[in-house]
């Protein structure tokens, strides 16, 4: 099992002999008495610059797991003993992919508007061109709100389960997700409370869009997603999220919703000038959010303000991809000294993949970043984006989370785009 929902979700009274000894303190002593010895790597990205530059690649590499942890990381020949050997067999091996922005709990499918918006364009223009033609506009949302509202817990609990387990099989090892398509009190409170139980990393974001029954009444909403839906929601979120964009919420809706998120204790997070340029990202800086997300359309004051400033830019290359728009400009990002992270935005509007791998190839094709730039921010730059110092990262003492590759080195994730490459995926210090 990828993930263990069903012993959080099972009331203590129900567990079954298998629940009761996974829990068991015995088999915790047990499992944090073995040591794993990870051997033979032939290239090690650790990402920590104790190792030289920001991917810190040690060649010749082992790596000691101890429990849910790293417990060592050197050269081979100077690994120490351990009770389990692992044999890498000279491949490459790096930190798990931290995917910090998906939309993981939802029902329905939009593949008709998908083929739509890519058959207008190419009727329209007589060819395939660029974006503009047949634009993606924020009104499929509510296609995806009405089936989730009309879905089971059991339904959307399952949906997420599955792409999770994509996401495992590919590589990644945190995910953070967000609500947004329920957009009432009840909604968004039993999508968070699924989440909840998938992963640490829950969003609110019942500012997602103004749902269609609002629509004459948008303070209205914004007011019941700064009260009663906070309310329920926010034992269930880490973060607060609002879509700050053309036909979603104004500077002043996306401010006010992020103050009453930021009054109960939850951290801000951002998605910004996806659709056109607009005042997300200088709003990002503004309440010092973890991250501002999307980022396509950015002015040189908005490039400007995050490098002066700790706010993550979060780059979902799916959605260019997707919606056939223009890529974000990474290296102008990287050039200015911004904090860049790639993730996959999986939804099932824009951005229909669970795949990391397939992000940091159109990362490296389409947006200007190198091979290794792209691995660093779909892992430590996820992690930063997340605001966690314990993953993303491959030193002792951070989580054991790491992908042994069927390739020599990270490279090839772009360089063999669409393959699957990750041979062995870890978790907590156990192969998934
Ligand atoms: N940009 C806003 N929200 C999603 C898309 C939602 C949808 O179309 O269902 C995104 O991150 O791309
Ligand atoms: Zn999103």
């Amino acid at each position: 099992m990828v993930y263990a929902t069903r012993q959080l979700l099972a009331p203590a009274s129900e567990a079954s002999d298998a629940d009761r000894w996974t829990r068991s303190p015995v088999r915790e002593r047990m499992r944090r008495m073995v040591a794993v010895l990870v051997d033979r790597i032939g290239l090690l990205v650790t990402n920590d610059p104790a190792h030289g530059g920001p991917l810190g690649e040690l060649a010749d590499a082992a790596l000691v797991v101890e429990g849910a942890h790293i417990a060592w990381v050197g050269p081979a020949r100077r690994a120490p003993a351990a009770d389990v050997r692992v044999d890498a067999a000279n491949q490459a091996v790096i930190p798990g992919f931290v995917d910090s922005h998906t939309h993981l709990v939802f029902a329905g499918d939009r593949a008709a508007e998908f083929e739509a918006r890519m058959s207008v364009e190419a009727r329209v223009s007589g060819r395939v061109t660029g974006a503009g033609r047949a634009p993606y506009t924020t009104g499929g949302i509510a296609t995806t709100i009405q089936a989730t509202r009309a879905a089971s817990d059991e339904e959307l609990q399952a949906t997420a389960l599955r792409l999770l387990g994509e996401m495992r099989r590919a590589g990644t090892t945190t995910v953070e997700i967000k609500s947004g398509y329920g957009l009432t009190p009840r909604d968004e409170a039993r999508c968070l409370a699924i989440a909840e139980a998938l992963t640490e990393e829950t969003t609110y974001l019942g500012g997602h869009v103004v749902p269609p029954e609002y629509a004459d009444r948008r303070d209205e909403y914004v007011s019941l997603v700064c009260r009663e839906m906070l309310d329920v929601c926010a034992k269930h979120a880490r973060w607060v999220d609002v879509f700050c964009d053309r036909g979603a919420f104004d500077l002043d809706e996306s401010r006010a919703i992020l103050a009453a998120g930021m009054a109960r204790g939850l951290r801000p997070r951002l998605h910004g000038n996806q659709l056109g340029p607009g005042p997300g990202v200088q709003l990002a800086v503004e309440v010092g959010a973890a991250s501002v997300d999307h980022c396509t359309y950015l002015r040189d004051e908005d490039v400007a303000a995050l490098a002066g400033s700790e706010t993550v830019a979060t780059l979902l290359p799916g959605a260019e991809f997707s919606t056939r728009s223009p890529y974000p400009d990474a290296r102008r990002l990287l050039d200015a000294g911004v904090t860049v992270a790639l993730a996959t935005d999986c939804n099932p509007g824009t951005s229909f993949t669970s795949s990391m791998p397939f992000c940091v190839a159109l990362a490296v094709r389409e947006m200007g970043m190198t091979p290794g730039e792209a691995l660093w921010a779909a892992t430590a730059g996820g992690a930063r984006a997340l605001r966690r110092d314990d993953i993303g990262v491959l030193r002792p003492g951070a989580r054991a989370d790491f992908v042994i590759l069927a390739a020599p080195s990270y490279v090839h994730l772009a360089y063999r785009p669409g393959v699957p490459l990750a041979a062995a995926v870890w978790k907590d210090g156990r192969p998934s």
